[in-house]
């Protein structure tokens, strides 16, 4: 911040604050500062000559924009900086400078130039909510830039279950919330957001009342979804809770791309792993461009016509990429049964291309699923790739492989996380519903998520299938603090 505040006394704005553009320095430099003095608004960006003054003054929506109290508060902030610059960093020396100052402007020239082109620029995770919102004909102005420098993690709670049969990893983000998850991203620098659990009562209070006339009757009850299959959502072919999983899906997407559109970072905690429908439908909502890298002992992307369990937290990539073996199924679904009862999933696009995700810690694949990756050519790193390149080589490998669909060359590609704790060694991770042996070491795990992070380019995050209702107590706690440690290293924590 030190070094925008120069900037900025400079008169300049940087237009690309981002973590990548900070390059740390071995040892601390001796800096000097000068003392502070913050010029009127006015006075930085209006030219000497009286000449360019005329010019400017004839944008009067331009002068009206420049004097906002947005502006004045500028120089407060700066001054803010300074005094706690000063009282933490006398002495200390210059530990960092920024550098990527090519779409960094004076900010005379830049004003003017800026009223004809309406040219942004920055790295979209750290670009200003306004920015992102509105970039057209708007001018970028030193308040976008110290914007930037201030990260907010949503953290979106999803108790839920319904996508597979064990009780008990709906209590998954309860128990890393009480571990302390909130405390140490803010810890971290982070600005935390998270007000409470989503509550999906209110989903199956709809769908029951909703249903109430349907012709079958009930068989099981509405508390325990997981188990039995209630009068309201009677399975599809073999597919159970088909219409509690898709409500609740449809809901966390339209949350995620919520924050997403704010310029937040969704961290989803659940729950199972159908709950990805959401989070990524979510992610792509707000970054079209983004990519998906899932890291799982599963490959999850079994549709209607191969999924052996019916256990949909087995299938959402398979929805999100539209698969034909689900439209089949959907259309062989009779409604005229059940008049009453609505048909799943209509609401979740096509919106995952099979070359936008990438796999990594794969190690149990169904039959059905070995042939759908083959079919669509899915870049897949299983445990094999893992074992044979080293895990540095096999997450390059990946990021390589999403960057080079990169629409955009000019910009690193947004990355979607979506980790599923049963990718690490049960020995790691005991407590999930569906634990494989041959997993992720603990440090395999970390390195991907701190290899993710240092690219600065991840735009969304989900911590699936932590179970606490498996296994002992130790087995429950070395699960959900790994989870903590997996989220942590995915937002910036390193071992250095
Ligand atoms: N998210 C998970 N844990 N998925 C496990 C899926 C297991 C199996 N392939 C199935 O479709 O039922």
């Amino acid at each position: 911040m030190l070094g925008w505040l120069d900037l900025y006394q400079h008169g300049f704005v940087h237009r690309d604050i981002s973590i990548g553009n900070i390059l740390k320095l071995k040892s601390a430099a001796t800096a000097f500062r000068r003392d502070f003095s913050a010029l009127p608004v006015r006075n930085l960006i209006l030219p000497s000559s009286t000449k360019d003054i005329g010019s400017l003054n004839s944008f009067p929506e331009l002068i009206t924009a420049i004097e906002n109290d947005k502006h004045r508060s500028i120089a407060d902030i700066a001054y803010k900086i300074h005094k706690h610059a000063q009282e933490f960093t006398s002495g200390a020396g210059c530990k960092a400078i920024w550098t990527d100052g090519d779409m960094g402007e004076g900010m005379a020239g830049y004003f003017k130039r800026l009223a004809h082109d309406g040219t942004v620029s920055g790295t979209p995770q750290f670009m200003s909510k306004w920015f992102l919102n509105e970039s057209k004909n708007k001018i970028q102005s030193p308040a976008d830039d110290i914007e930037s420098f201030l990260w907010t993690v949503s953290i979106v709670g999803c108790p839920f279950s319904g996508g597979q049969p064990k009780i008990g990893v709906d209590e998954g983000p309860i128990h890393l919330v009480e571990a302390g998850l909130v405390n140490q991203l803010q810890e971290l620098g982070w600005n935390v957001k998270f007000d409470g659990h989503h509550q999906f009562e209110d989903i199956k209070y709809t769908l029951s009342s909703s249903s109430a006339t349907a012709s079958s009757p009930a068989a099981g009850t509405d508390s325990d979804t997981s188990t039995t299959s209630n009068h309201w959502d009677p399975p599809i072919g073999i597919l159970k809770n088909p219409r509690l999983v898709s409500r609740v899906c449809e809901e966390v997407a339209k949350v995620v791309s919520g924050h997403a559109k704010k310029g937040e970072l969704p961290l989803t905690l659940g729950g199972d792993h159908s709950l990805a429908m959401g989070t990524i439908s979510g992610t792509l909502d707000a970054h079209p461009r983004a990519g998906v890298i899932w890291v799982d002992a599963h490959a999850d992307i079994n549709t209607a016509a191969t999924t052996e369990s019916g256990n949909i937290h087995g299938m959402p990539v398979s929805f999100l990429m539209g698969l034909d073996g689900n439209h089949q199924a959907f259309s062989d679904f009779n409604k005229s049964n059940s008049p009453s009862l609505e048909t799943p999933f209509a609401w979740i696009k096509p919106v995952l291309k099979p070359s936008s995700i990438v796999y990594i810690g794969l190690r149990d694949v169904d039959s059905g699923e070995k042939k759908i990756l083959k079919d669509n050519g899915i870049k897949a790193f299983s445990m094999h790739d893992v074992d044979r390149y080293g895990i540095g080589k096999v997450v390059e490998m990946a990021l390589d492989y999403l960057n080079a669909d990169n629409t955009n060359p000019d910009e690193v590609r947004p990355i979607h996380l979506s980790f599923d704790v049963d990718a690490l060694d049960p020995s790691v991770a005991p407590s999930t519903g569906t634990p494989v042996r041959g997993g992720l070491t603990f440090r395999e795990g970390h390195y991907i998520c701190e290899r993710i992070w240092e690219t600065g380019a991840l735009v969304g995050l989900d911590l699936m299938e932590v179970n606490p209702s498996l296994e002992d107590d130790v087995s429950v706690k070395q699960t959900v603090a790994v989870g903590c440690s997996l989220v942590r290293a995915a937002l910036g924590e390193t071992l250095l």
